[in-house]
């Protein structure tokens, strides 16, 4: 539970999916509401951050955009430790990224936080003369492994919003009511190991 009185979360979001798949320019949009056509490919990972209000509360996300390419798969840990939140992406024009997409849930189920908010995105729904990965594939991945499936495109930001504020208000629920009152002070010693961060 959180208190009554205004309340600020912070809370650490990941964002994984394989290498162009949208990843940053879902974040991008998010952010800034912005959109680039030839967005470059991010290096190591990339830090924003972006404040939600849900009611009452108001949700700081810490967000981690990493990198897609093979060759930064072994820094994802560092990412995903201590997440509060996670978002798998995929690009519905390309089926390999869709299995991609399974093997990072897969990484999370087995490593990540066991309270860890995920939802699986299906990006690029622009492109829907393209589609390789049928929205029924995806929802029902998504049912089996008990996962928020989205379908979005950075482009049109169709759903972006939506996303995110759904990520702050399940990051809200599961905040932990032992946290309810406690002082960021208090807390700064521990967030290595928290997942979230209040105020009250
Ligand atoms: N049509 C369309 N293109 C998109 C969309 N989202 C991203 N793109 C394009 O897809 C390409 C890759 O986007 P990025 O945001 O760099 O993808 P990423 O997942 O961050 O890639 P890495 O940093 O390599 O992991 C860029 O050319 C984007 O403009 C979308 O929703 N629709």
């Amino acid at each position: 539970m959180v208190g009554s009185k205004s309340n600020n979360i912070q809370a650490k979001l990941v964002v994984l999916g394989d290498m162009g798949t949208g990843k940053t320019s879902m974040v991008l949009r998010f952010v800034k509401g912005q959109f680039y056509d030839y967005q470059e490919s991010t290096i190591g990972a990339a830090f924003f951050t972006q404040i939600v209000s849900i009611n009452k509360v108001t949700v700081k996300f810490d967000i981690w955009d990493t990198a897609g390419q093979e060759r930064y798969h072994s820094l994802a840990p560092m990412y995903y430790r201590g997440a509060a939140a996670a978002i798998v992406v995929y690009d519905i024009t390309n089926m390999v990224s869709f299995q991609r997409a399974k093997k990072w849930i897969e990484e999370l189920q087995k490593h990540g936080n066991p309270h860890l908010v995920t939802v699986l995105v299906a990006n690029k729904v622009d492109l829907s003369a393209k589609r390789e990965v049928e929205i029924e594939e995806g929802k029902q991945y998504a049912k089996e492994n008990g996962l928020q499936y989205f379908e979005t495109s950075a482009k049109t930001a169709e759903n972006i919003h939506d996303l995110f504020h759904e990520i702050a208000k399940k990051v809200v629920q599961v905040v932990p009511s032992t946290m309810s009152g406690m002082k960021l002070q208090t807390l700064t010693q521990e967030k290595e190991k928290s997942f979230f961060c209040c105020t009250a």
